[in-house]
């Protein structure tokens, strides 16, 4: 379980997260939604630790994240971001080895056991005939791909994705999220379409300017007085297969919601 108490966190003298709370429950997938601004990265940062909060703690299955040394946050947590293009080099075979690094002890090798679970994750994010690829040449939804299997080499107990359906056509967007329920359960994961996050996530929170102004299910979460209320535009809510789904209003038109 990830659990946040009170995260304090600035910028300068610009408050950005300002008494954030929320938990991760093991076998679920936590959507942290929000504005533009509101403060997701910085708060998925804290989550695993490369952001330090002013106030406030972090913890990993009971312990505080700040005591836990990197490896051992390693193996609880695997991250996927969208990489610079330092990265560019590489194959997919070899970015994906990189999620075995922190499994590695000092100056040791990768092993078979290594080359084994790179194999196995390409395989279960259906990118093995890619290995032989560079990255940088793949297209967004491959690369999506590839991030993920990286984070599944890394065999953390949970996935910390930022905006995975970023650059994603519509087919991708799902097949990705998709991909993560199937893959792994645990999961905390930013999100900018309520839909998808309604369709995909067990539990959501959300920020508004640095504060959690719900969380629960999506049903308790994506109410279109609260969301017009935070995002400033009118929306009716309707329900497919069984999930709530949003329909929003042309900012000209009133909400009927
Ligand atoms: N390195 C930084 N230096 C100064 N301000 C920053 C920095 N990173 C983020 N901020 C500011 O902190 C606030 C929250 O940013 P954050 O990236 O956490 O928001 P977000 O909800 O993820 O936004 P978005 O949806 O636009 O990605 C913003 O006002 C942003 O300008």
């Amino acid at each position: 379980m990830i659990v946040a108490e009170g995260l304090h966190f600035s910028y300068g003298s610009s408050p950005v997260l300002q008494g954030v709370s929320l938990v991760a429950r093991p076998g679920r997938v936590l959507g942290l939604l929000g504005p533009n601004g509101s403060g997701k990265t910085t708060a998925l940062r804290m989550l695993h630790g490369s952001l330090a909060p002013s106030s406030g703690r972090v913890s990993l299955a009971g312990r505080p994240l700040a005591a836990l040394g990197p490896r051992e946050v390693s193996r609880q947590l695997a991250v996927v971001v969208q990489e610079s293009d330092s990265d560019s080099l590489l194959t997919v075979r070899e970015m994906v080895m990189l999620g075995r690094i922190p499994r590695l002890r000092s100056f040791q090798r990768t092993g078979a056991a290594d080359h084994h679970a790179v194999d196995a994750s390409l395989a279960r994010v259906g990118a093995r005939h890619l290995a032989g690829r560079r990255y940088v040449e793949l297209s967004g939804g491959e690369r999506q791909r590839v991030l993920v299997a990286r984070a599944l080499a890394q065999e953390a107990d949970y996935l910390l994705l930022d905006e995975p359906t970023n650059h994603l056509d519509i087919r991708y967007q799902h097949e990705v999220l998709q991909l993560v329920r199937d893959v792994s359960d645990s999961a905390v994961v930013v999100l900018h379409d309520l839909n998808l996050a309604a369709r995909y996530c067990d539990d959501l929170v959300l920020l508004s300017e640095g504060r959690v102004v719900a969380s629960g299910s999506p049903e308790e979460v994506l109410a279109p007085e609260l969301i017009e209320s935070v995002y400033g535009i009118g929306a009716t809510r309707t329900f497919v297969d069984d999930g709530v789904q949003l329909l929003f209003h042309p900012l000209h038109q009133e909400s009927t919601a």
